[in-house]
């Protein structure tokens, strides 16, 4: 299966980031890509909750998921939308980060929705608290996108290494990590915790990324690390998107998930310990 990464530089406006999206996908399909990756929010980037209220919809409204869906279909191929940001009816107005697995006939084959939101102190001038405008998921998903097991994940999901190892051991061979990761933690921390997860589960990692600075009409700018990553079941980096917007492709093969495993069966063998005991 050949899969494609999108890396994409969205604004704060649904609207106008769709055909930018949708371009890209056309494209990945048209140089042979029969899976394709959108990083976290593809629909909307934005630091203003106002703004958000004013130009979020709920998912049955979301016209970046209607737009996408017609382009699986048009093209006949396996989506994963890394994310979306949408209403939802909670009654504290908070949205939803969720992931959608489009079927190349179009139909919505599985959602996920964020588990581990990113309420963090980056640095002191730097914090994020996602908990404020998103509610947490509660159930770790894995799908089947054609003949890949996949494990649907995103972004700061991938600091909670049980996750991983949770969605591996149910047979997952695919674990997908659309992110819109800091610039600050992506320098310092994300290709070892993508290859980390890469390697102690024996699966493919794929992480379409948001990069660059993300104009916005309301609100603060925010900008993004980039480096969309594929990496190999044995931990290589098999593709690094860069600074740039733009698709980048990788071939995957599932004997090489079960290559990775029998050389190193750690995923096979559970704590074998009691404790800790303190002393
Ligand atoms: O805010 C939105 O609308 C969409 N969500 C995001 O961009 C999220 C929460 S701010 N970003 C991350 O989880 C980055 C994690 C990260 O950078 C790390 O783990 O170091």
């Amino acid at each position: 299966m050949r899969a494609a990464l999108l890396q994409l530089n969205v604004t704060d406006d649904p609207l106008a980031n769709l055909p930018v999206t949708r371009d890209l996908v056309v494209r990945a399909a048209s140089q042979g890509a029969t899976f394709v990756l959108t990083p976290e929010v593809t629909n909307c980037l934005s630091s203003s909750r106002a703004h958000q209220n004013d130009v979020l919809r709920p998912e049955d409204e979301d016209a970046t998921l209607a737009g996408l869906r017609e382009a699986a279909a048009a093209h006949g191929i396996w989506l994963l939308i890394g994310s979306l940001a949408l209403k939802t009816d909670d009654a504290d107005g908070r949205f939803a980060n969720r992931s959608f697995l489009i079927a190349p006939d179009g139909m919505i084959a599985a959602r996920y929705d964020k588990i581990h939101m990113f309420d963090v102190a980056v640095s002191e001038t730097e914090t994020y608290r996602e908990s404020a405008g998103y509610r947490p998921g509660e159930r770790a998903v894995l799908a089947q996108a054609g003949d890949v097991a996949l494990g649907m994940t995103i972004c700061y999901d991938v600091r909670f290494p049980a996750l991983y190892r949770t969605l591996a051991q149910a047979g997952a061979e695919v674990l997908a990590v659309p992110s819109a990761f800091s610039p600050v933690t992506g320098v310092a921390h994300w290709e070892s915790l993508l290859r980390a997860r890469a390697i102690e589960t024996g699966s493919y990692v794929l992480a379409p990324a948001q990069t660059g600075v993300h104009s916005a009409t309301h609100g603060r700018e925010r900008s993004t690390y980039g480096h969309s990553l594929a990496v190999s079941p044995w931990g290589e980096v098999l593709a690094d998107g860069g600074e740039a917007p733009g698709v980048i492709m990788v071939e995957i093969d599932p004997e090489q998930v079960a290559e990775a495993r029998a050389r190193i069966p750690s995923l096979g063998l559970d704590a074998r310990y009691s404790g800790p005991e303190a002393i």
